[in-house]
């Protein structure tokens, strides 16, 4: 399977990361339905409770906060701010000007994973919200693959990625004009030259941010209906 790809059940994790697995809860024991090769939850006499981790992917700027606290909204789910769980070397690492490496990045994605699997509901509380909002840059494949191991072997949960996309000077401008954040406007060409655009990532839904936040949330409003709209 490539990666990036759509995973078969039964799925071994592309990803070795024991710890993670071993704790991830059984958040729909006992249900008897299984998902299609589609991902769509098929029909059986009780229907599967499916949880949704939403993950708003883009670099610096181009609204992963905006948007994620709309839905947030919108879905009545928890929010989670990636920049909240950087290390604070990191930050100040990012305050400097100096973009993160890989390997500053992987225990900040391992750590957000972890927050994202306890932010979801056990399935026993039916009334409870059935997911969770991510804010995160996921600029990588491979990082977008560290998250992907948050759905891996628990089928009552669906990870879905919404890329924003924007252009340069937008995205210089927006950063620009943001006050009181430790990423500067001299670090958009990095995490731009970090960025690999989501190329047929079944996962992933590409959302034109130009334009109005009001229109923005409008087409992520509508992306998100018609993703959900899958699971009915
Ligand atoms: N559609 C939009 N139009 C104009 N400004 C926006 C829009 N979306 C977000 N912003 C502003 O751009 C800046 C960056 O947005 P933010 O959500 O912080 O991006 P990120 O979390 O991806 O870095 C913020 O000051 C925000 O208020
Ligand atoms: O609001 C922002 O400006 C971004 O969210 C920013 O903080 C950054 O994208 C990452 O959190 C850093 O990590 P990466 O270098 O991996 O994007």
């Amino acid at each position: 399977m490539l990666v990036g790809d759509r995973p078969q059940l039964p799925v071994t994790p592309a990803i070795e990361d024991p710890p993670i697995a071993h704790v991830m809860p059984d958040l729909n024991p006992g249900s008897s339905t299984t998902p299609s090769a589609t991902g769509c939850a098929e029909k059986s006499t009780q229907p599967l409770h499916i949880q949704h981790i939403w993950i708003v992917t883009g670099p610096a700027g181009c609204g992963k906060s905006t948007v994620g606290k709309a839905l947030q909204q919108e879905l009545g789910v928890p929010f989670l701010e990636g920049d909240d769980y950087h290390p604070q070397l990191n930050k100040e690492k990012m305050g400097r000007g100096t973009p993160l490496t890989d390997e500053d990045r992987w225990d900040w994605l391992v750590v957000l994973r972890k927050a994202a699997i306890d932010a979801l509901a056990p399935s026993s509380e039916r009334n409870s919200p059935a997911g969770v909002v991510v804010a995160c840059s996921a600029l990588k494949q491979k990082y977008r693959d560290v998250m992907r191991v948050a759905a891996y072997g628990s089928p009552s949960v669906q990870i879905h990625f919404i890329y924003l996309r924007l252009d340069e000077d937008v995205l210089m401008e927006r950063v620009r004009a943001r006050q009181q954040h430790y990423m500067k406007s001299g670090m958009v060409r990095s995490q731009l030259a970090t960025l690999e655009e989501p190329k047929d990532e079944w996962d992933v839904i590409t959302i034109n941010v130009q334009g109005s936040a009001e229109e923005v949330q409008q087409r992520v409003h509508d992306a998100v209906t018609a993703k959900l709209a899958e699971y009915v």
